[in-house]
C-alpha cells in the first residue's frame, strides 16, 4: 500500500512490533537477563496511544470513503413537489420522468455527477405518503431506506402549496427527514417559485429566516431561477461533509480498511482486558491486532521481532 495513508499504517504495525517483541523479551528473558518489569509499562502507553490514534482516524466522519465513493445526496418529498425536475435540471438531462401526476416516480433513479469538484450520488425517490397502490407503497418503502443511507438530504417542497400558510412548512418538512438518528444534513428547496405572487414569496422568505429551519433555497426547477444559489448552498455543504483532502491527517478511503481498523481496535481492548492475566494471551491479541493492519497494507512482518529483542535489551551478551 502507497501513500500517506500506507505510512500512517506501517508506522502502526511496526509499533506493534516493538510492544509484542518488549513483551516476548520480558516473557522468555525477564528472569535470568536484564528486562524489567517497566518495559510492560512502556508497552501499555504504546498501545494506548496507538488506541487513541486509531479512534480518531476511524472518527473522521468517514471523509475518505466520501471523496472516493460519492457522497449520497437524497432528493425527497411529498408527490409532485418537483423532485424528479429537480435530479434533471442538476445532472442537466432527463434522467427521471417528470409528469402533473403525483406518484410518478415509484423506482430510485440513480445519476452521478460533481459539485464544486466533489463527487455525488444524487437519488431521486417516490414521493412520500400513504400510498394505497402497493407498487406505489413498495416505492414509498424503498425511498425512506434511500433516506436511512443518505450523507445530505435535499427537502423538495412545493413553495406555490405553501405559500398561503408558511407556517406549515417545519411540519412538512419533518414529515420528509429520516426519523432516526442520526439526524442528517439537509437542504431545504422550495420549488416551483414561479407560481408565487411577489408578496407570498416575501412571506416565505421571512418564514424561512431565523428559525429553525436549514439552509433553504428558493428554486424554479420551471424556469431555472435560483440553480445558483442552490449549487452554492450544495457545495459548502458538500465541502462540510467531505473536508479538505489537502489538508489536515490522511483519510480512510475504503470501508474494507475501515473493517479491518475496527478489528484492531477491538484486539487492543481486549489486549487491555487481559493485560492483569495471562501476558502470553494478552500479546496473542497484539499479534492479532497487528495482523489486521498487515491485510491493509500487505505487510505480516512476524520475522522482525526477534531482530528488536536482540536491539533493544541486553540478552545473552
Ligand atoms: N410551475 C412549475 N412547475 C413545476 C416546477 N417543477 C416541476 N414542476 C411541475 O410539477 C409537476 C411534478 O413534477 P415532478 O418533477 O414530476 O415532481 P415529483 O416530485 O418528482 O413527483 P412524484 O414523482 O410524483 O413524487 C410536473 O408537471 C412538473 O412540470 C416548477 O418549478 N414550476
Ligand atoms: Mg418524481
Amino acid at each position: 500500500m502507497e501513500g500517506e495513508l500506507g505510512q500512517l499504517y506501517r508506522r502502526w504495525s511496526q509499533e506493534l512490533t516493538q510492544a509484542l517483541a518488549y513483551i516476548e523479551a520480558f516473557i522468555d528473558f525477564s528472569e535470568d537477563d536484564n528486562v524489567e518489569e517497566d518495559v510492560l509499562t512502556r508497552v501499555d502507553a504504546a498501545v494506548a496511544r496507538l488506541d487513541q490514534e486509531l479512534r480518531g482516524h476511524l472518527q473522521d466522519g468517514r471523509r475518505g470513503e466520501r471523496l472516493r465513493g460519492g457522497v449520497h445526496v437524497v432528493i425527497a418529498g411529498p408527490p409532485n413537489a418537483g423532485k424528479s425536475s429537480l435530479l434533471n435540471l442538476l445532472c442537466q438531462r432527463p434522467a427521471a420522468i417528470v409528469s402533473p401526476v403525483p406518484g410518478t416516480t415509484r423506482d430510485v433513479v440513480e445519476t452521478t455527477l460533481n459539485v464544486g469538484g466533489y463527487p455525488v450520488v444524487l437519488s431521486d425517490t417516490a414521493g412520500l405518503r400513504d400510498a394505497r397502490d402497493p407498487v406505489e407503497r413498495e416505492g414509498v418503502s424503498r425511498a425512506r431506506d434511500r433516506l436511512q443511507q443518505a450523507d445530505l438530504v435535499l427537502a423538495v417542497l412545493d413553495a406555490a402549496e405553501l405559500a398561503p400558510q408558511p407556517g406549515r412548512l417545519a411540519g412538512a418538512l419533518q414529515a420528509v427527514l429520516p426519523p432516526s438518528p442520526p439526524p442528517r444534513p439537509c437542504l431545504l428547496v422550495l420549488n416551483k417559485t414561479d407560481l408565487l405572487a411577489e408578496q407570498s414569496r416575501g412571506a416565505l422568505q421571512e418564514a424561512c429566516t431565523g428559525g429553525s429551519l436549514p439552509p433553504t433555497c428558493l428554486l424554479s426547477c420551471m424556469t431555472g431561477e435560483g440553480t445558483a444559489a442552490l449549487l452554492h448552498l450544495l457545495s459548502g455543504q458538500l465541502q462540510h461533509i467531505c473536508g479538505d483532502p489537502l489538508v489536515g491527517s490522511p483519510s480512510l478511503t475504503q470501508t474494507r480498511h475501515r473493517l479491518h481498523l475496527i478489528s484492531c481496535l477491538d484486539a487492543l481492548g481486549r489486549y487491555h482486558r487481559g493485560r492483569g492475566g495471562d501476558l502470553a494471551l494478552a500479546a496473542e491479541e497484539l499479534r492479532l491486532a497487528r495482523r489486521h493492519l498487515g491485510r491493509i497494507t500487505g505487510q505480516v512482518g512476524a520475522e522482525d521481532i526477534l531482530d528488536i529483542v536482540f536491539r533493544d535489551f541486553c540478552i545473552g551478551k
